[in-house]
């Protein structure tokens, strides 16, 4: 049952109680206000989801209140009653910012499917409003720092951000591959169309198929609605598929052919469709070094290789780690409110790290400390580091104190041997009741 809550102006009793006690027979929570002034006050006081105004009123029309109540909240909607239905008197009321005018004697199912209509449109608006504002909000500088590396690929992109050929975006896992898409398509001709993104890896031949170019119903088993494929639904704008190099080699031909032609047609449709799109493909792979596997199509690479953009790893940007760290820290949900920041030994960790998940890795590393911090400083013992292959500490930190350099080598041998203590206990040479003690001391865990 709805609880919003609805303002009644009029004047003539018998339309207020009317309308009131159909409304609250909707469930809604009903006002009634039968003068200008009380309405006003009412407004404030009862603050309505919408409101129900008769044009003319002893004290006043509905004019003056569409003024007073916009001024107040803009988003209420409101809706004109009138015995004089005649179109000037619409305009008008229009015009001072009424989302409806609707003529006496009402109709109260009208009068119900008209706020219907306006609460649906209110929350359509406020969904919009709140992917805007977390698209805004999560709208990432790919060239955050001031390293050669990512100067000279900023340089690259800004050259070629209006292109209509395909872009290879290439670049280890969690290097900022999406995010230079993102801002491909935001800084490009097709910034108002939209932006699809597929990850190709670990789908199969059937599914990537059907995401990609859609069917019709009854293709296949299963398919007992017509779907639109993700370069329909991108049409005018850009397709962003990453990991390119996962692609099925049957679905890759699929692809060349709706890039070459322009065109592509559902599973189980007659008709060809045309598209026009921009491609942004990415992978961590070497392309070339996949060809000459027979794991990708010659004619695609060539088809998609011209504009080759490089990502940086973050190892190779290592002047950039101050600006990016503080960025996402600043973006961390548990860091909001405490002002954290990173003590210049735990920047000085982070830089001599080698990062092999990246900004990815980064962004996780600062998110843990978040949480184990417990004060508002960063401290290299609050950092624990991802340990994927090859992490390793690209040279030992001198700041750090002889018990962190030690905790920080058994948590690694640990993650490595996945946790199995006698195995780490064996290859650090001590006896498995000491590293027991090691563990408990330092607070590591072992799952
Ligand atoms: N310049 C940047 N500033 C802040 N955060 C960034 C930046 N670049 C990437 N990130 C963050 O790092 C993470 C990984 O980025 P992204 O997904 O773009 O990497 P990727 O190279 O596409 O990874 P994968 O190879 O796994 O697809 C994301 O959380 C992203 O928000």
């Amino acid at each position: 049952m709805s609880s919003k809550r609805i303002l009644i102006v009029d004047d003539e009793d018998s339309i207020r109680f009317g309308v009131h006690a159909f409304l609250e027979s909707q469930g809604y929570r009903v006002f009634e206000a039968d003068s200008c002034q009380k309405a006003k006050e009412l407004f404030l006081a009862s603050t309505p989801d919408a409101a129900v105004i008769d044009y003319r009123l002893h004290d006043g029309t509905a004019l003056d209140l569409l003024r007073a109540f916009k001024q107040v909240d803009p988003s209420v909607p409101l809706i004109v009653l009138t015995a004089y239905g005649t179109i000037e008197l619409a305009v008008e009321a229009v015009k001072e910012g009424a989302e409806q005018f609707l003529t006496k004697p009402i109709e109260l199912p009208v009068l119900h499917a008209i706020l219907k209509r306006l609460f649906a449109n209110q929350r359509l608006q406020r969904q919009q409003r709140a992917v805007a504002t977390r698209e805004s909000r999560e709208r990432v500088d790919p060239f955050a720092g001031q390293s050669a590396a990512i100067e000279k690929l900023a340089a690259q992109a800004i050259k070629i951000c209006g292109t209509s050929s395909p872009v290879l975006i290439l670049g280890e896992t969690g290097s900022g591959k999406s995010q230079l898409a993102k801002w491909l398509h935001r800084n490009g001709p097709r910034a108002e169309e939209p932006f699809v993104d597929l990850n190709c890896a670990g789908l199969s031949h059937d599914f990537l198929e059907a995401e990609l170019f859609g069917h019709e119903k009854g293709a296949f088993t299963g398919a007992v609605v017509a779907k639109c494929g993700l370069l329909e639904v991108a049409d005018g704008g850009t397709v962003f598929l990453d990991e390119i190099g996962d692609m099925d080699m049957r679905v890759q031909s699929k692809l060349l052919k709706a890039l070459e032609e322009k065109r592509f047609r559902r599973l189980g449709a007659v008709r060809e469709r045309e598209i026009d799109i921009a491609l942004i493909a990415a992978t961590h792979k070497d392309l070339a070094e996949e060809v000459g596997k027979g794991t990708f199509r010659s004619d695609l690479y060539f088809r998609i290789s011209a504009i080759p953009l490089l990502v940086p790893a973050l190892r190779d940007r290592i002047e950039d780690i101050p600006v990016l760290a503080s960025t996402l820290l600043a973006q961390i949900p548990a860091s909001r409110g405490r002002q954290l920041d990173l003590s210049d030994e735990a920047m000085g960790t982070l830089c001599s790290y080698a990062w092999p998940g990246n900004i990815r890795e980064l962004r996780n590393v600062l998110e843990r400390a978040t949480l184990l911090c417990e004060h508002d400083r960063i401290m290299p013992h609050d950092l624990r580091f991802n340990l994927m292959p090859g992490g390793t500490l690209a040279s030992p930190d001198t700041n750090l104190t002889l018990e962190e350099v030690e905790r920080q080598h058994i948590e690694r041998v640990l993650a490595e041997e996945e946790g199995r203590v006698a195995q780490a206990a064996l290859r650090l040479a001590v006896p498995r009741s000491t590293l027991y003690l090691k563990i408990k001391s330092y607070g590591i865990k072992t799952s």
